[in-house]
């Protein structure tokens, strides 16, 4: 988006973070798969909060009383959409939880995992989801990464980076989530296979088939449908000719139709 650049605010990430992404990415890289557990995770989080909120005040569902998350690719243009309906984050949000990793024990988590950094793969793969740095495993399966998110409290904005910066403006689309947060990942050419529905329906259900909201893939199936059949030109004056009408009786009895086969895209949901 044009518009986005000029108006948006350039940031430098917190050294933690390079720190964490360098990390995140030399341990993690022979098992790229986890980015898409950790993204679900992290919608699954912030559906939960919304969801702990609205019992006390009913009010802060109303935007978008859905609680889900939907999935979809479109291939041709490489890019994997992620998009729940979770509490979402204002614009000191997206500058805080994304830029920065101010979550505590983060520092010293760091530091356990550059030391042991060699065995540090398995125990990586299983704390990464504790420190809510889960985000940043998205670097390992895409270039760049655009967070669109509309809290409550403020108006929609989106995030934008490529690992190096990132950059924060008000978002030109206005409060198309109404609530909840949007991740587009724009893949690297070699994660492409992250971007065919099967592939995508496998790891949800290694990985998120116990998460307790609804998860959709945007998907298509064939269809056959019965359609009913003009009668043609040369039929009706068939019709005139005697000897064919005791055969047209027959024929007038069963209505004439057609199968054909018809390519349905729905949101198809897979837990
Ligand atoms: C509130 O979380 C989100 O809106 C959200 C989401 O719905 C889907 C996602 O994929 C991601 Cl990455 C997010 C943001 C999650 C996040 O980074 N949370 C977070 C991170 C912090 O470092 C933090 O420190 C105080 C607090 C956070 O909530």
């Amino acid at each position: 988006m044009k518009e986005l650049r000029d108006r948006a605010q350039n940031y430098t990430f917190q050294t933690e973070v390079n720190r964490m992404m360098k990390l995140i990415i030399n341990s993690l890289y022979r098992n790229k798969e986890i980015f898409l557990r950790e993204l679900i995770s992290n919608g699954s989080d912030a559906l939960d909060k919304i969801r702990l909120m609205s019992l006390t005040d009913r009010g802060v569902l109303e935007a978008n009383p859905e609680l889900s998350i939907r999935i979809k690719a479109e291939p041709d243009k490489r890019l994997l959409h992620i998009i729940d309906s979770g509490v979402g984050m204002t614009r000191a949000d997206l500058i805080n939880n994304l830029g920065t990793i101010a979550k505590s024990g983060t520092a010293d988590f760091l530091s356990k995992m550059q030391d042991g950094e060699k065995s540090a793969a398995p125990e990586m793969n299983d704390m990464i989801g504790q420190f809510g740095v889960g985000f940043y495993s998205a670097f390992l399966v895409a270039d760049s990464v655009t967070v669109a998110s509309k809290h409550n409290d403020d108006r929609q904005h989106v995030w934008q980076s490529d690992a190096n910066s990132f950059s924060v403006a008000e978002d030109p689309r206005g409060d198309t989530l109404k609530r909840g947060t949007h991740l587009t990942l724009h893949m690297k050419e070699e994660a492409s296979d992250y971007l065919q529905a099967d592939t995508i329906r496998a790891l949800v259900k290694k990985y998120s088939q116990f998460i307790n909201f609804p998860i959709y893939l945007w998907a298509s199936r064939t269809e056959t449908v019965e359609e009913p059949v003009e009668e043609t030109a040369e039929e009706r004056d068939a019709e005139g000719d005697e000897d064919a009408q005791v055969e047209d009786a027959k024929d007038d009895a069963e209505p004439k139709t057609k199968k054909t086969e018809k390519t349905v895209w729905d949101w198809e949901l897979m837990n």
